[in-house]
């Protein structure tokens, strides 16, 4: 039986926007309708692309936002309805990492203040001295010196920062870590640094991460289990194995397809998207994919497919995933089960070939 910390039920979260005088009222649809379970231990990746909603799922999951409609239970217990004393342990529990190690730390405060200031709120017993020796124990876990405590953020490098974020995270003893896009503002080769630094703390420390991306290269080498969202729905969720190896919907072959192949030599089949995704203010009808799908059938614009009940482990929201033929299918790129020592090294070059290819095609427009 599975040991589920984390779960979302049907959450919805529509923001409304204008309203003034000559404005209509718009309502955003962030989130709507998004169910899913996180086991205890394992690393849960959100992938989507920029605006699919994956930030507000986030919020809402750390109850830093509230749902419009639908439930957040954290081992069980709701977190919506929690009174403000009753708080202190989902704050303890559940950590942020941000995306942005630059704003998200104070710069006015040493290294030692930003990762001892959780444990003044949350171990307030702790004597100065103790408080010290903790800190510099979370500086060496996350591999900073001792030293690093006296010094101010500007003075480290983005990787280091990240690192300083991820100490304070930890500082609380959280049992949840939430990533939004937590290496996305580094340089690809601290990317791969930041990464293993989560894989190895989650060993280390027994935890659970949650990891958003708009990457799949990003989460390929880390992630057990893969939610993969469109317009502020889940459309496909599964094993990372299985979604890798063999996806389902084709948003999900889309996006594997744009990630470069890091063998070299090896190619794979382009499902390239046309346009651009809807908005969230106006999805369109039936299945939200649809305008930019190249397997759209009459049904797929009047029929809202719903995640496949059928296979409780591997679901995918869509009509024809069964029948799309297999000589439009791209195929999927082939991922090779790869050890540690190779892991960080692919992972690189997949980072730099990105890079590369996003560099060139600014270069050529
Ligand atoms: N406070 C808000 N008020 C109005 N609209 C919002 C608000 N927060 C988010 N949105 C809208 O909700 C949609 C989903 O945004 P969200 O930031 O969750 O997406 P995302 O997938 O995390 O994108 P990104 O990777 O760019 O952060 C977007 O259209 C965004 O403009």
């Amino acid at each position: 039986m599975r040991d589920v910390i984390l779960e979302a039920r049907d959450l919805t979260r529509h923001f409304t926007l204008g309203g003034g005088l000559f404005e209509p009222k718009t309502k955003v649809r962030a989130v709507d309708g998004v169910s899913l379970t996180v086991n205890r231990g394992e690393t849960f990746a959100i992938v989507g692309e920029s605006g699919c909603g994956k930030s507000t799922l986030a919020r809402l999951m750390m109850r830093l936002d509230r749902p419009t409609s639908g439930q957040v239970l954290f081992n069980g217990q709701e977190v919506q309805d929690l009174a403000r004393r009753d708080m202190a342990p989902l704050r303890r529990d559940m950590q942020f990492v941000f995306q942005d190690p630059f704003s998200s730390l104070n710069p006015r405060m040493t290294v030692g203040k930003l990762v001892g200031e959780p444990l003044e709120v949350h171990a307030p017993e702790l004597d100065a001295d103790t408080r010290r020796e903790k800190v510099a124990a979370l500086l060496a876990q996350v591999g900073l010196l001792p030293d690093h405590a006296n010094r101010y953020p500007h003075e480290f490098s983005g990787g280091q920062r990240q690192r300083i974020g991820i100490a304070r995270a930890l500082a609380s003893g959280p049992r949840l870590l939430i990533g939004d896009e937590p290496v996305s503002a580094l340089d690809v080769s601290v990317q791969a640094q930041v990464v293993n630094l989560l894989n190895d703390l989650k060993q280390d420390l027994d935890l659970t991460l949650v990891i958003i991306a708009h990457d799949l290269a990003v989460i390929r080498h880390m992630s057990d289990r893969i939610a993969v969202m469109y317009l502020g729905q889940v459309v496909e969720s599964g094993p990372a194995d299985q979604v890798f190896d063999a996806p389902r919907h084709p948003y999900t072959h889309a996006l594997l397809s744009a990630i470069p192949e890091p063998e070299p030599g090896r190619v794979h089949n382009q499902l390239t998207l046309k346009g651009e995704m809807p908005s969230p203010s106006n999805p369109p009808a039936g299945c939200r994919f649809h305008t930019r799908c190249p397997f759209a059938q009459d049904n797929c614009r009047t029929h809202t497919p719903l995640l496949d009940a059928a296979d409780t482990d591997h679901q995918v929201a869509c009509h024809h995933w069964k029948t799309i033929p297999e000589a439009g299918k791209p195929a999927p790129p082939r991922r090779r089960s790869v050890g540690a020592e190779e892991r960080f090294a692919l992972y690189r070059a997949a980072l730099q070939t990105t890079q590369a290819s996003a560099t060139h095609r600014e270069e050529t427009s």
